[in-house]
């Protein structure tokens, strides 16, 4: 089996950064040490060299993952070792990790990349879910993922042949909760807007789609994939399997150019926490909080608060200011469970907070 470099998403770029005598491969699955790459001419496991493994002991961000580019060295007897990892284009990381003031990413030791080079991040939400109405909250926690991870996010309102009543409006509400974001209604059973999502994989991009469980993603990939190369929740119902055995593949090509990633973690990523995608989500909030009469205002009770004003005044929907509580909720939430170094700083704000009122406390008369 061969491949076109360029049909896998090589670009010049990344053709910039590979050291001289190097094999390009593209990495389809990661184990532990090892992982499965997609060369121009098949595919191979490749054992991680010696600069990957110091690099990847000191910071795990460095260890290869699904998505990433890599230099390839042939060993005398035929099999390849993974030498290097070529810079990343976009990723999506989970914690301990930060932009630096270059856009790029400088990790702390803590953080782990769940996939790299995404170029279309589509935000798969469903219209109707049970008997629930599409999440807006939902959609904007998942687009501030999407921005954090560099790719560009695209929301898909699935499962449309499902809704009966005015999907334009829906669409409308959404495109308020997603700004400067494009949004589409999607059907993988009737196809409506299947070729729109289509469009967005050209020049062989790479995509991934969040979304809940039961969005449609699975049934979307096969749609797109014109095959079934992912189990959807009938068929694992039906052959009564547990539903996260399946392994299916996780850097998937499509027949009309354009690739999926999709990984387990990739997945959950949307319970994973979050900082800068969130202010940038809720630029607005932020940008009112400044008015509010206390710089660590919550917005909750608080006198002279500016934001809890703006819903007053209908200037802010009461809808946006809940979601924001909530992703504050939920961010320091998974950062308390995920991370037991946040959990010490945790304690010592805790403690700072409690001196200060104790202190205070005195100071009254
Ligand atoms: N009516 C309708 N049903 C759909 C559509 N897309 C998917 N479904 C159904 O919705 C259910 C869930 O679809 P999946 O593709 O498995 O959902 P998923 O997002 O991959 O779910 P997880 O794998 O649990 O994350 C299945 O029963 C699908 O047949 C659609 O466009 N319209
Ligand atoms: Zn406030």
């Amino acid at each position: 089996m061969s491949f076109d470099l360029r049909m896998l998403g090589w670009t010049d770029e990344f053709q910039a950064g590979l050291p001289d005598g190097a094999v390009p491969g593209r990495v389809a699955r990661v184990d532990r040490g090892a992982a499965e790459v997609v060369t121009a001419d098949g595919r191979h496991q490749a054992r991680y060299g010696a600069q990957v493994r110091r690099e990847s002991a000191a910071d795990p961000i460095a260890l290869p993952c699904v998505g990433d580019w890599a230099a390839l060295t042939l060993l005398d007897e035929g099999r390849y070792e993974l030498a290097r990892v070529l810079p990343r284009r976009t990723a999506f990381v989970r914690g301990g990790v930060s932009r630096d003031s270059r856009g790029g990413l400088s990790g702390d030791g803590q953080g782990q990349v769940l996939a790299a080079n995404v170029d279309i991040v589509f935000v798969a939400e469903p219209s109707m879910h049970a008997a629930d109405f599409a999440d807006l909250g939902r959609i904007e926690r998942l687009v501030a993922l999407a921005w954090e991870s560099g790719g560009r996010p695209v929301v898909l309102v699935t499962k449309a042949d499902l809704f009966d009543r005015g999907l334009d409006d829906l669409l409308a509400d959404v495109a308020i909760a997603a700004p400067g974001v494009d949004v589409h209604a999607v059907s993988s059973i009737s196809g409506e807007g299947v070729g729109i999502v289509r469009s967005y994989l050209g020049d062989s991009r790479t995509a991934v789609v969040l979304g809940p469980s039961g969005a449609g993603k699975s049934t979307l990939v096969n749609a797109l994939a014109e095959a079934t190369v992912m189990e959807t929740q009938q068929v694992r119902a039906a052959d009564g399997r547990g539903r996260h055995t399946t392994v299916h593949r996780q850097l998937i090509p499509l027949p009309g150019g354009g690739l999926v990633i999709d990984t387990p973690g990739i997945r959950r990523v949307g319970l994973y926490e979050m900082s800068d995608g969130v202010d940038l989500v809720f630029a607005d909030i932020e940008e009112l909080a400044a008015g509010c009469r206390f710089s660590d205002c919550r917005h909750t009770e608080e006198p002279g608060c500016a934001v809890l004003e703006a819903v007053e005044t209908g200037e802010l929907p009461e809808r946006r200011l809940n979601s924001w509580h909530r992703l504050q909720r939920e961010a320091a939430w998974m950062a308390r469970r995920s991370d037991a170094r946040l959990r010490s700083e945790e304690t010592r704000k805790w403690k700072i907070i409690h001196k200060e009122m104790r202190r205070s406390g005195r100071g009254r008369p």
